[in-house]
């Protein structure tokens, strides 16, 4: 594979329990999925089934039980050592003391590229907080510090890109024209990105596969090919894949029976 080409990503047997016997929380069932190089893959599930656990396996920031996460060849580990593996999480861990500049200059730094202000300043600009490069996080709102976090981790130009519900806090029209223009970031540079979201309708106007998970222990219960042409728009054929993607959900998660 070239060095420079996205890898997929493969996960095998790949599963998570928590605690021991007695109180041991099944979060993951074992799994076996497979990203292809270069593709978005939203992930879809009920509140606390394990998306998030999911993520955080294939980040290589968690064990699992049993199996085995490849990219490329590649450890998880050995992917984000050589900053060719980012990850935007609900809650942006930016350095307080750094200004959004400073935090974004810095992950240049970490992955060993050589400073690129201009590519700062586009990043900046492209989530929206050009006039705030100087401010500090506690000097912006919490969207605002999720999109610092966005363009922290698209600064080293990863190959493989894991958001999780990266635009939770990101107000309506940011929100609208991230999810317009991030795509062709990533489609443009080569990424293979999974996203986790609750937003049926992002996940559809994202990726090229959207994968329904059960609730706790997550499995996979639907795989949804979204072949719509890019740049996305809405209209009947996105509506019909996200009322795809919707009826997959409810009938992942049945409504519990009310007591009489
Ligand atoms: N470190 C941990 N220790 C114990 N239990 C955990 C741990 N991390 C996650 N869990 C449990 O595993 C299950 C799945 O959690 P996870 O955060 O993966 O769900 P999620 O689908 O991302 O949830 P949400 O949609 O609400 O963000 C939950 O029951 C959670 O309490």
């Amino acid at each position: 594979m070239q060095a420079n080409a996205p890898p997929p990503i493969q996960c095998r047997d790949l599963s998570r329990s928590f605690g021991h016997a007695g109180a041991r929380v099944d979060a993951l069932e074992p799994v076996e999925l497979h990203f292809a190089a270069g593709e978005t893959t939203a992930i879809v599930g009920p509140s606390g089934c394990g998306k998030s656990t999911l993520l955080r396996l294939i980040a290589g920031l968690d064990t699992p039980s049993t199996g085995s996460v490849r990219i490329g060849g590649e450890t998880p580990l050995q992917m984000r050592q050589r900053a060719a593996l980012s990850v935007a999480f609900q809650d942006a861990a930016l350095l307080p003391w750094r200004t959004v500049r400073g935090n974004i200059a810095l992950a240049r730094k970490l992955a060993r590229l050589p400073p690129d202000p201009a590519s700062v300043d586009r990043l900046i600009a492209l989530v929206g907080l050009a006039g705030f490069e100087d401010r500090r996080p506690a000097d912006l709102s919490g969207g605002m510090r999720q999109r610092a976090a966005i363009a922290r981790c698209l600064i080293s130009d990863p190959r493989v890109l894991l958001l999780d519900e990266p635009f939770g806090a990101v107000d309506e029209l940011t929100r609208a024209r991230l999810n317009h223009e991030l795509p062709a970031l990533w489609q443009g540079r080569g990424v293979t990105t999974l996203l986790v979201t609750h937003s049926v309708s992002e996940a559809v106007m994202l990726s090229d596969r959207v994968i329904v998970l059960s609730p706790r222990p997550a499995r996979v219960v639907a795989d949804i090919a979204i072949d719509l042409a890019r740049p996305r728009a809405t209209g009947a054929e996105a509506d019909a894949l996200i009322a795809n993607v919707t009826e997959a959900l409810a009938q992942s998660a049945p409504p519990r029976p009310q007591p009489a």
